[in-house]
C-alpha cells in the first residue's frame, strides 16, 4: 500500500494517473480470472476426489461383506424327512444321520415339506433355508434324451443280442399285459458287458428308441462322489427322476466303477463307493417289475463286479457284446456306409476281413476316413483303394499310440 501512495504521490499529471490505474485494474482482472481457472480447477478436482471417495468406500464395504462371508461357517445340507409341527423337523444330514431340529423363522412353512433340501447351521442343526425343489444339477447334468434317435437298424450285426434285450427290456414296457397273463416277473436290469467301442451305448439308445422312453445315461464314475453320503444322494434322485420321468431308461455305463468287488483292506474313499453301490442296490430293490422303469448296466470288467448286482431282482439278465466277427464286421461296415456314395469296385467282405481285431466304433473311423481320402481327391466317389488307405493310416495311427503308450509305460 505505502508502495502504491509512493507510485500515485510520483505521478505528475492526471494521464499519467489515469494510464497508471487503468494498468492496475487491467493486472487485477487477468489476476482475477487466473485464479476463477484456478477455482475452477480445484471444484473438479474436488469433484474428482470425492467420486474417488465414493467408489473406494464402495469398494471396502463389498470387501468387508466378502471377509463376513468367508468368515461364516459353512451350512450342512440336508433333507426333510418328517415335519412332527410346524417347528420340529427330522432332517437327514447328507453325511447320512437323522436329527430333529429346529427351523429359523426366516424359512417360510409352507415350503418346508417331507423330501424337500434344505441348509442346517452347523452347530445347532436348525434349518436355515429351503433349497429350491430341483433335483441335483449334477443329475441334470447327465445325458438325459427324450427318447433317442438311434434305432436298431444302426446296429451292425449282434442279432442275438438285440432280440435278448428286445426280450427283457422292450416286451415289458410294450406289452406288460403278456407278462401278467403268465404270470411272471420281467427282469428288472439288464447287464452287458464286452469290450470298448462294440455297441452297448447304441444298443440301449436302441431300445428307448423304440420303447419312447427317456433315456437317462449317466456314467458309474460320475455316480462316485469325494462328499460322503453324495453318491448315495446322487443315485437316490436319479431313480427319482426316472420314476418322474416314466416310461424311461437309466443307462449307467462303467458300473464297475461303483459295483467292483468288496477288497479287505477298505481305504475311506472305498467306503464312499461301497455306499454308493448300497443305495443302487437298495433303489433296485424298491422299484416295480412291472414298471416302465428299466435300467440298463454297461461295463468292461464282469470279472470284478460284486455277485451281489447280479443276484436275481438287479441285473437278472446278462447279455455279452464281443468284439464282431467278419460276418459282424461286415454288417457294421454296411451300416456305416449306407448314405456313402460308394464305387463299384469296393468290396466290403474284403475290408471286413482285413479288420480283424476291430470294433464297431473303429470300423466308423475307418469309413469315415475312407470319405475324406476320396474328398481329398476331389473324388465323388469312394473307391476300394480309398478303404485300403484308411485302413493304412488307421493301422499306422493304431501302431503310433502302441509305441506312445509302450513308452509311456517305460517312463512311468
Ligand atoms: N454293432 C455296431 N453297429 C454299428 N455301429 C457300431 C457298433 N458298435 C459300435 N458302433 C459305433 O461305435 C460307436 C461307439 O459305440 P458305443 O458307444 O455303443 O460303444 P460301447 O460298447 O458303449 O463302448 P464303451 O464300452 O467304451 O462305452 C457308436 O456310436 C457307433 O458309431
Amino acid at each position: 500500500m505505502a508502495e502504491a501512495t509512493r507510485h500515485t504521490d510520483d505521478m505528475k499529471t492526471p494521464e499519467e494517473l489515469y494510464r497508471y490505474l487503468v494498468d492496475r485494474v487491467a493486472g487485477m482482472e487477468s489476476q482475477n480470472q487466473e485464479l476463477k481457472e484456478q477455482i475452477r480447477q480445484l471444484e473438479s478436482d474436488k469433484r474428482y476426489i470425492e467420486t474417488q471417495k465414493i467408489r473406494y468406500e464402495r469398494e471396502v464395504r463389498k470387501l468387508k461383506s466378502e471377509i463376513e462371508h468367508l468368515k461364516t461357517p459353512p451350512l450342512i445340507v440336508g433333507t426333510v424327512t418328517d415335519i412332527i409341527d410346524p417347528g420340529r423337523v427330522v432332517v437327514r444330514s447328507s453325511a447320512g444321520p437323522r436329527f430333529l431340529v429346529r427351523v429359523s423363522q426366516s424359512v417360510n412353512p409352507d415350503v418346508l415339506k417331507a423330501g424337500a433340501r434344505c441348509t442346517l447351521n452347523q452347530q445347532s442343526l436348525a434349518i436355515v433355508e429351503v433349497l429350491p425343489s430341483t433335483y441335483d444339477s449334477q443329475v441334470y447334468g447327465m445325458e438325459l434324451v427324450d427318447a433317442p434317435s438311434e434305432t436298431y437298424e444302426d446296429i451292425g450285426g449282434l442279432e442275438k443280442q438285440i432280440m435278448e434285450i428286445r426280450e427283457a427290456v422292450e416286451l415289458p414296457m410294450t406289452r406288460p399285459d403278456l407278462f401278467e397273463k403268465i404270470g411272471i416277473n420281467p427282469p428288472k436290469g439288464v447287464l452287458l458287458y464286452g469290450p470298448p467301442g462294440t455297441g452297448k451305448t447304441l444298443l440301449a439308445k436302441a431300445v428307448a428308441h423304440e420303447t419312447h422312453a427317456i433315456f437317462l445315461h449317466t456314467v458309474g464314475s460320475e455316480l462316485v462322489q469325494k462328499y460322503i453320503g453324495e453318491g448315495a444322494r446322487l443315485v437316490r434322485e436319479l431313480f427319482d427322476l426316472a420314476k418322474e420321468k416314466a416310461p424311461s431308461i437309466i443307462f449307467i455305463d462303467e458300473i464297475d466303477a461303483i459295483g467292483a468287488s468288496r477288497t479287505e483292506a477298505m481305504t475311506s474313499g472305498d467306503r464312499e463307493v461301497q455306499r454308493t453301490l448300497m443305495q443302487l442296490l437298495a433303489a433296485m430293490d424298491g422299484f416295480e417289475q412291472r414298471g416302465d422303469v428299466k435300467i440298463i448296466g454297461a461295463t468292461n470288467r464282469i470279472d470284478i463286479l460284486d455277485a451281489a448286482l447280479l443276484r436275481p431282482g438287479r441285473f437278472d439278465r446278462i447279455i455279452e457284446i464281443p468284439l464282431p466277427d467278419a460276418n459282424g464286421r461286415y454288417s457294421i461296415l454296411k451300416v456305416h456306409t449306407r448314405n456313402m456314395n460308394l464305387a463299384d469296385d469296393v468290396n466290403m467282405m474284403e475290408i471286413a476281413q482285413m479288420t480283424d481285431g476291430r470294433n464297431g466304433a473303429d470300423l466308423n473311423a475307418i469309413c469315415m476316413e475312407a470319405g475324406m481320402f476320396a474328398i481329398r481327391k476331389e473324388h465323388s466317389q469312394v473307391s476300394h483303394e480309398d478303404f485300403l488307405n484308411a485302413l493304412n493310416k488307421f493301422r499306422y495311427d493304431f501302431e503310433k499310440d502302441q509305441r506312445l503308450i509302450a513308452a509311456g509305460a517305460m517312463f512311468a
